[in-house]
């Protein structure tokens, strides 16, 4: 065969590895590149990537070698664009970059030392504008890589700060509504108790929704539990003992209050309004309770089992009626419905406020009930009637309306002789009614 005729099938040959090059590869690069996505690691996704990428390069470089044309050559003066595309445009990881970067430099450099070019120093050239496109895709590669790493760990410091800033929050926010001494919540918890009961009247008057299921229990019992005669106890035995005291009572009332919630004489609360109920400190010696109940009976009830969990500590207690120290209870019970009065305040602030003073309303009404309780002879449980009680005060029984005291003859022989003992101690009190702080924000420690 002559040399015209090699040559010719040389060129056709060098023409069809480039179409070649150009409509199989290329296509085949770019769906490799597409389907990349498709791997789920990125170790995977990048070596994949890589490959291709290295592919490219080494068919190129073939291409050259095989044919050691000008054109050819001229072709790799390009391949630097092929890490450019890698690196930046496909953002390999830095580490990734690199090995994509060293294994080019091995595949243009093997081209450079193996074939002769036509012109001088071309190899040198080919490798030096190769490097300089690797090199200036690695800068981009690690500032980007850099900034994105930078980005995230502000971002996750931030995030981290914010969570130790909500748990500090929340830590601080129940420390403020817990009592130090008793453990029990602090008074400031009463509103809150009563916003989310606020909130199940106002889903009760809308419908029963899927959130709640059961309609909420009808009424809502507020008690105002004080002990007797703690004055003449902390006078006699101490005050620490008296803060021993305090403690005992706090958790007998708790306690009984979570057995009621359970399967209690007046039957179990459920759900959200057993968690709802509990017994806060209501200041110095005064503990109070809100809990939904079904009626004034139910409300008397646990009143009742609460005022005789005290009764049963037995602790001693010289200057009361029984030897044992007591608390006498006020009682109101108001329609679940009250809460809603004055409705139509869109603003969440209004509506707090409104919250807020009907509570001290009720607190003012319980206390009127455990002023009867303290004047009829202490360690008993009167109901306080006020306005608009509607149902519930039809849902009384004669006994609760005439003024609720426990029945029990001894009991009642000691709190006759108790009431003259302590007629003198009352009106001194009765003197200044005003001896507790106000309900709402300020007021409340
Ligand atoms: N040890 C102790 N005593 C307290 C605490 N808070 C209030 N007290 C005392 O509780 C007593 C309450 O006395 P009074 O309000 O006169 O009432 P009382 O002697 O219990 O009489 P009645 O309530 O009418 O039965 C005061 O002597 C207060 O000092 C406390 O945290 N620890």
């Amino acid at each position: 065969m002559s040399r015209a005729v090699m040559r010719c099938w040389s060129l056709i040959i060098f023409q069809l590895m480039f179409v070649l090059y150009d409509t199989v590869y290329a296509p085949v690069a770019i769906l490799v590149l597409a389907l990349k996505s498709e791997v789920s690691r990125p170790v995977g996704r990048e070596a994949l990537l890589v490959a291709t990428l290295w592919g490219v390069i080494g068919l190129a470089a073939w291409l050259a070698v095989r044919e050691n044309h000008l054109r050819c050559f001229l072709e790799l003066y390009a391949l630097g664009v092929v890490p450019l595309v890698g690196i930046v445009l496909m953002q390999l990881r830095f580490v990734a970059a690199l090995v994509l970067s060293a294994g080019g430099m091995v595949i243009v450099i093997s081209v450079a030392l193996s074939v002769s070019m036509p012109y001088a120093h071309m190899d040198f050239a080919i490798v030096f504008v190769f490097m300089a496109f690797c090199l200036f895709s690695l800068i981009a590669s690690f500032r980007i890589e850099f900034s994105a790493r930078h980005a995230y760990l502000m971002t996750s410091i931030d995030q981290l700060r914010l969570q130790d800033v909500e748990s500090r929050n929340a830590e601080l926010q129940e420390m403020a509504c817990l009592d130090p001494l008793t453990q029990l919540y602090n008074r400031r918890h009463l509103i809150e108790v009563l916003k989310q009961h606020h909130g199940d009247a106002q889903q009760a008057k809308n419908g029963v929704s899927a959130s709640h299921p059961v309609p909420p229990l009808p009424c809502l019992a507020l008690m105002m539990m004080d002990v007797d005669h703690f004055k003449a106890f902390n006078d006699h035995y101490g005050h620490v003992p008296g803060d021993n005291c305090l403690y005992q009572i706090a958790q007998a009332l708790q306690e009984t209050l979570d057995r009621e919630k359970g399967a209690g004489i007046a039957g179990a609360l459920e759900g959200k309004e057993a968690a709802l109920a509990s017994v806060v400190r209501f200041g110095g010696e005064e503990f109070t309770a809100l809990v939904a109940v079904r009626d004034l009976e139910h409300a008397h009830s646990l009143a009742e089992a609460m005022r005789y969990a005290v009764k049963s500590l037995k602790l001693p207690h010289r200057e009361s009626e029984l030897g044992v120290v007591t608390v006498s209870v006020g009682l109101c019970v108001i329609p679940l419905s009250r809460l809603l009065e004055g409705e139509g305040m869109e603003d969440e602030m209004t509506r707090d406020m409104a919250v807020e003073t009907l509570l001290s309303r009720w607190v003012d009404q319980a206390d009127k009930g455990l002023y009867r309780a303290k004047r009829h002879g202490r360690n008993r449980t009167c109901v306080q009637r006020g306005n608009g009680h509607g149902k519930v005060r039809a849902q009384a029984s004669d006994d609760l309306r005439d003024g609720l005291h426990d029945g029990l003859d001894d009991e009642r022989q000691a709190a006759q002789q108790g009431e003259r003992q302590n007629a003198q101690h009352d009106e001194q009190k009765a003197e200044s009614p005003d001896h507790r702080p106000p309900m709402g924000g300020a007021g409340l420690s």
